[in-house]
């Protein structure tokens, strides 16, 4: 399978995602700029990374949801491409419309940036597909607009649907996201977002490697 990153002014996890798809497909991903209107058609996935694109003006991730990149982006996914947006990535997906949702200022007020515990929601998405309904991973978070915020009706279906792919495990949830939520695919199931860092948990000199399987599944078991 052949990955893809995006890279936006501002986002500052482009290296360690790269680095860490590199290891574990065995081949460096392509990147794609801003603003490239076409991406190829041999790209199995795409993966928009964390940072803090366009400096967080407007919104998190407003900016960049309206660049070329993102809309070449929205119609690979409409073609069933598998797309990963991790952190400053979700909240670009959100913003493109790509998943249903918001993602507000934490209840703190505050940047959190600290280890929390990941609950798998659903195994069977295929980023999800290496780990165990119910099982508890380690991840890494870093941000300050991650409180997961939706309306009602969308909450239920998204619930309902088994769109809930991760949760905050009890007790670490870092910014009051509704549910818990820290991870959710579209009714589709080829695009996640999801807040906290698994490629920075990838390898033994990360100190551990919990984040491993998530990319494993996303390259692996692919069509
Ligand atoms: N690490 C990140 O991607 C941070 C995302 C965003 N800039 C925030 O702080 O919420």
């Amino acid at each position: 399978m052949k990955a893809a990153v995006v890279l936006l002014p501002g986002l500052n996890r482009d290296r360690d995602m790269i680095a860490a798809l590199t290891r574990i497909n065995g081949a460096a991903p392509q990147t794609i700029w801003q603003t490239e209107t076409e991406i190829a058609d041999d790209i199995d996935l795409i993966v928009i990374p964390g940072g803090f694109s366009y400096g967080d003006y407007l919104r998190c991730g407003a900016i960049a949801a309206r660049m070329p990149v993102i809309r070449a982006v929205a119609e690979k996914a409409a073609r069933g491409v598998r797309v990963i947006g991790v952190c400053n990535g979700f909240q670009i997906l959100l913003e493109a419309g790509l998943l249903p949702g918001a993602l507000m200022r934490n209840a703190s007020l505050k940047f959190v940036c600290r280890e929390i515990k990941l609950e798998v929601g659903n195994a069977e998405t295929v980023f999800t597909s290496g780990y165990a309904k119910g099982q508890v991973i380690r991840c890494p978070v870093a941000h300050h607009d991650g409180n997961y915020f939706t309306d009602p009706e969308t909450l239920k279906s998204i619930e309902d649907n088994g769109q809930v792919a991760f949760r905050y495990a009890e007790g670490t949830n870092p910014n009051g996201s509704l549910n818990d939520i820290a991870g959710i695919v579209n009714k589709a199931g080829n695009v996640l977002g999801l807040m906290p860092h698994p490629e920075n948990l990838i390898e033994a000199a990360h100190g551990g490697i919990d984040g491993r399987a998530l990319f494993e599944s996303a390259l692996g078991a692919a069509a």
